[in-house]
């Protein structure tokens, strides 16, 4: 209902715009389409260094990161630390039920197999990434074969630190994060929270590791449920925003594919101009904004659309749900 009408609040608001500037100047040619990328700039690193503090890899033998559950997720940050160069796509092995999805991994050159022990008993890092209500059985049939030397980081939405330590071996060394899908372009924000058994150590490490997936930062456990709700989910949301933007276009008769590029890459530019910038987002709209201009008047057809309510809503209903997913 909240995503359905920031779309429709988001289409209304470019037709107006639109109308807007029509009446003020001639429509332009689409100068956008020729603008250089501007993809991630992230540049190809070194391997990632693995004689840190008390974690039992040397640079002998190097850590074999696991992934338990080989779906969307799973691979967003494998693909993130392999294509930095940071892992060796050797040095990670996925598991999954079916072959489904492990082709995903063998293309990047990743071990795979159907077994979760083999994972467990092939890597160090192990990252949980199944579904949450598949969760509770997934670590109840690798427990027997967990041990001290493993840190394993479960980034089940809304699976508390908790509960994830009742359903492991007592002191196991336990960190819960939450990514989003971004990490497989290295433009994710994850953030990660250590259980009681877990040490800094752990998460210097995890930190280095993810932060070539984008931003990276450890935050009290309160704040991943919200996290969550406001980015996890929040991709969904700006695909829906952006297709919104697309249609108004498409509706005044911009070809679909032309429409579609042009809103994501308004997205991607938006985005890069608050981090790059600092500015508060009301300060960069304000510049954006030419008195009696068109975009007050698409602005206004967003406030009367309740975009601004509507994305406080998502945020506030996801977070909620992920807060709903720990009791079940
Ligand atoms: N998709 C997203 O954007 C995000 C997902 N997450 C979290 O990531 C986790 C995975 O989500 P997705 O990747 O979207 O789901 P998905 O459905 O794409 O992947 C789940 C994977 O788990 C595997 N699986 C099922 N039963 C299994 C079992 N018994 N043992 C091992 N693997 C098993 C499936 O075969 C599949 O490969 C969820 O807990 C979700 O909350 C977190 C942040 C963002
Ligand atoms: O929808 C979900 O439950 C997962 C968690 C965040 C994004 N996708």
């Amino acid at each position: 209902m909240a995503g359905a009408a920031a779309a429709a609040a988001a289409a209304a608001a470019v037709a107006v715009a639109t109308a807007a500037s029509s009446t003020k100047v001639s429509a332009s040619s689409t100068p956008l389409l020729n603008s250089p990328s501007t993809m991630s700039t992230n540049t190809i690193t070194p391997p990632i260094s693995i004689s840190m503090g008390q974690l039992p890899w040397t640079a002998d033998s190097p850590m074999q990161i696991g992934f338990v559950g080989a779906g969307r997720m799973a691979e967003a940050i494998a693909m993130g630390i392999i294509v930095s160069g940071k892992v060796e796509a050797n040095n990670v092995m996925a598991s999954a039920p079916s072959d489904k999805n492990l082709w995903h991994f063998q293309n990047l050159g990743c071990k795979t197999t159907h077994s979760n022990i083999e994972v467990l008993q092939n890597c160090s890092i192990v990252f949980f990434a199944t579904k949450p209500h598949i969760l509770p059985m997934v670590l109840a049939e690798v427990s027997p074969v967990v041990t001290r030397k493993h840190v394993l980081v479960s980034v089940a939405a809304g699976v508390s630190l908790h509960t994830l330590e009742k359903l492991l071996p007592p002191k196991s060394r336990v960190l819960r994060i939450m990514p989003n899908l971004p990490c497989r372009v290295q433009e994710g924000a994850v953030v990660m929270a250590r259980g009681r058994h877990a040490e800094k150590c752990e998460t210097d490490y995890l930190q280095k590791l993810l932060s070539v997936c984008g931003l990276c930062e450890e935050v009290p456990e309160a704040y991943i449920n919200i996290h969550t709700g406001l980015s996890g989910s929040g991709v969904a949301y700006v695909c829906m925003f952006s297709e919104a933007l697309a249609e108004g276009a498409i509706k005044l008769g911009m070809p679909s594919g032309l429409a579609h590029q042009i809103a994501a890459q308004t997205l991607l530019g938006a985005a890069k101009l608050l981090l790059q910038s600092g500015q508060h987002p009301a300060q960069l709209r304000s510049e954006v904004c030419t008195p009696g201009g068109t975009t007050i008047y698409g602005l206004h057809a967003l406030e009367q659309g309740g975009l601004r309510a509507a994305a406080m809503n998502a945020v506030e209903a996801a977070t909620r749900r992920a807060q709903e997913l720990n009791k079940q």
